[in-house]
């Protein structure tokens, strides 16, 4: 018989069903008494270390969620990918980010060709520029050193990139390799970003970076447009040469916009926008902020985590343990959302990062072979650094809807602070937050215990804590480079577990489409009012009304205007 085209339809997705109503009688002030329990839900890989007994699963949930996995044939999956197989199928690519961070010595095939040695020309090529801008050997048109870098780009050319770079900004070897630079990130097509992105900056002494994979995202052209105005005002045409460079796989269009191809920096289409943060993409701005050694270490630690991903039996390997856990959660407990919570201020830009990461992968609603999907994928992430969230959405975790969280702790911090005198040092105190929460979302309080402290009873129900509210923790021996690589790789391959089960295509992203061609009309439609003064036509009732609101409250906007940037 012809295996299942659905996972939906497999008896070990079926048992999953069935098992929910054993685990609906369980408490998690029971299930965290079982020490041995608690034991083998920890796990450890390179000094990482994950505790998931705060799930709401139990041995026998594990072991069925194993058996889900072989039946979703995760571990052929996985080593299809590894592989280089075309498993992207909607746009015939293989998925080879891993190719990305790999030793120079390994060997990673993609249609027949080792993928390997042109991954290492191009970090080799960000590498000697990075070092001669760094050193000064690489000038500005006038002469000076190029201090300061813009990184225009979005989406996946924007948002590891920046969780990277936000990470790296305060660990101190970081901070070292990066005295007297500033790197900036130009992504939102609203001229406010341009404006804060220009303001304190001399053109005389910035590169811009324009980062997009396709060369065609109608933001990130106008961005670019825009500062190579900016760079052209001050300092004549030719200096563009010098002072904007691009990475991308279309370096056709990089040639056509005016950047020298010699000052282009390649990546290939196996590398999905969003899981490109280890190409010139997040590499090149990183380099020329904190030295292409630091950000080798980055990719070393993401590195190590393929590995780790790709041998380690299903109950030892993070990323499947964290895939698996994360479907029990959404397909069969019922939670559709999940809390990205580190306690690090310098994680702060992680879960944006992972929004995409995950949603953009995994918020399909066909599987792979094109069958509407019987029941919901994806996860809805959000997530702040702890404590700040705490002050903040956690009123809803704990006391209203169920939200799985991930609690992200590290052992040592990148700025540790003690003052004479205090209880605690300040990431002691921190850390105080991340060890306490988990347990008062898994325990809750009781209306009993609540009377035993003379709550005056109307106060009892709303001072009530139901508990049973599933988390996990993940520990980070620190949080420097070959951390930031380490945690990057551990998400970006729980999300592609997530999809393999759920048997969709994680690596393909159509829903953005519509969105923009309907912004196509709109922007023809702007140009013929403005300029030729013509009705808004071929739109609802609605958006007709919309923009003429917006046409006519701007008709003193000069339908020519003359060139102008940001003056603050
Ligand atoms: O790097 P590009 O081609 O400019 O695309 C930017 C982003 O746009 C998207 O295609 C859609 O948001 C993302 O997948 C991608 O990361």
């Amino acid at each position: 018989m012809a295996s299942p085209t659905l996972i939906s339809d497999t008896e070990a997705w079926k048992d999953l069903k069935a098992h929910v109503e054993e685990i609906k009688k369980t408490h998690l002030r029971d299930l965290m008494s079982d020490a041995d329990r608690c034991k083998s839900m920890m796990v450890e890989f390179d000094e990482v270390l994950l505790d998931y007994s705060r799930q709401r699963a139990t041995l026998k949930t594990m072991d069925k969620l194993f058996k889900l996995a072989e039946a979703a044939h995760l571990k052929e999956k996985i080593e299809r990918m590894y592989s280089g197989e075309h498993i992207n199928i909607t746009e015939n690519r293989p998925v080879l980010h891993v190719a990305l961070r790999a030793s120079r010595d390994a060997v990673i095939q993609s249609d027949g060709k080792n993928v390997v040695p042109e991954v290492w020309k191009v970090l080799d090529k960000i590498q000697e520029f990075s070092e001669r801008v760094r050193n000064g050997s690489w000038v500005g048109a006038t002469g000076k050193a190029l201090k300061d870098v813009v990184a225009i780009g979005i989406g996946g050319s924007f948002l590891g990139p920046l969780f990277v770079h936000t990470a790296l900004q305060t660990d101190p070897e970081a901070i070292e390799s990066a005295r007297g630079r500033q790197l900036r990130f130009l992504a939102n097509v609203d001229p406010i970003d341009v404006a804060r992105n220009i303001t304190g900056l001399n053109p005389e002494t910035t590169l811009v970076v324009v980062v997009s994979k396709t060369f065609t995202t109608a933001e990130t052209m106008l961005n670019a447009r825009t500062l190579r105005e900016w760079i052209s005002a001050a300092l004549g045409h030719s200096a563009v040469a010098k002072h904007m460079v691009a990475v991308s796989t279309n370096l056709t269009l990089v040639e056509k916009f005016g950047i020298d191809p010699n000052n282009a920096f390649a990546f290939w289409d196996w590398v999905g926008g969003r899981y490109s943060v280890c190409s010139a993409v997040g590499v090149l701005p990183l380099s020329l902020q904190y030295g292409f050694s630091v950000v080798e270490k980055f990719l070393m630690g993401a590195s190590f985590i393929d590995q780790h991903f790709f041998k380690a039996p299903y109950e030892e390997n993070i990323p499947v343990l964290l895939g698996l856990l994360s479907i029990w959660n959404v397909s069969f407990l019922g939670h559709p959302a999940r809390a990205i919570l580190p306690y690090s201020q310098a994680l702060e830009k992680f879960a944006p990062h992972i929004q995409q990461v995950s949603m953009e992968s995994n918020g399909k609603g066909v599987s792979i072979d094109g069958v509407p999907l019987p029941f919901e994928a994806g996860e809805i992430d959000f997530g702040e650094p702890g404590t700040n969230g705490q002050h903040s959405f956690y009123q809803l975790i704990h006391q209203g809807r169920v939200i799985p969280c991930d609690f992200i702790g590290i052992v040592r911090s990148q700025q540790p602070v003690y003052l004479k005198g205090e209880v605690v040092s300040n990431h002691d105190e921190l850390m105080s937050n991340f060890f306490a929460q988990p347990d008062a979302l898994a325990y809750g309080k009781t209306p009993e215990q609540l009377h035993k402290e003379n709550v005056p009873p109307h106060l009892i129900p709303h001072k009530t804590f139901s508990g049973n509210r599933p988390s996990l923790s993940l520990l980070l021996p620190s949080l420097n480079a070959y951390n930031i690589g380490q945690l990057l790789a551990i998400y970006e391959h729980r999300i592609a577990v997530e999809g393999f089960v759920w048997g969709i295509n994680s690596f393909d992203q159509w829903g953005v489409e519509l969105g923009k061609s309907l912004a196509t009309q709109v922007r023809k439609q702007l140009h013929a009012s403005r300029t030729k003064g013509e009705p808004v036509e071929g739109f609802n009732f609605s958006t007709t009304t919309l923009l003429t609101r917006y046409l006519e409250a701007t008709a003193d906007i000069p339908s020519d205007p003359p060139t102008l940037l940001p003056r603050i």
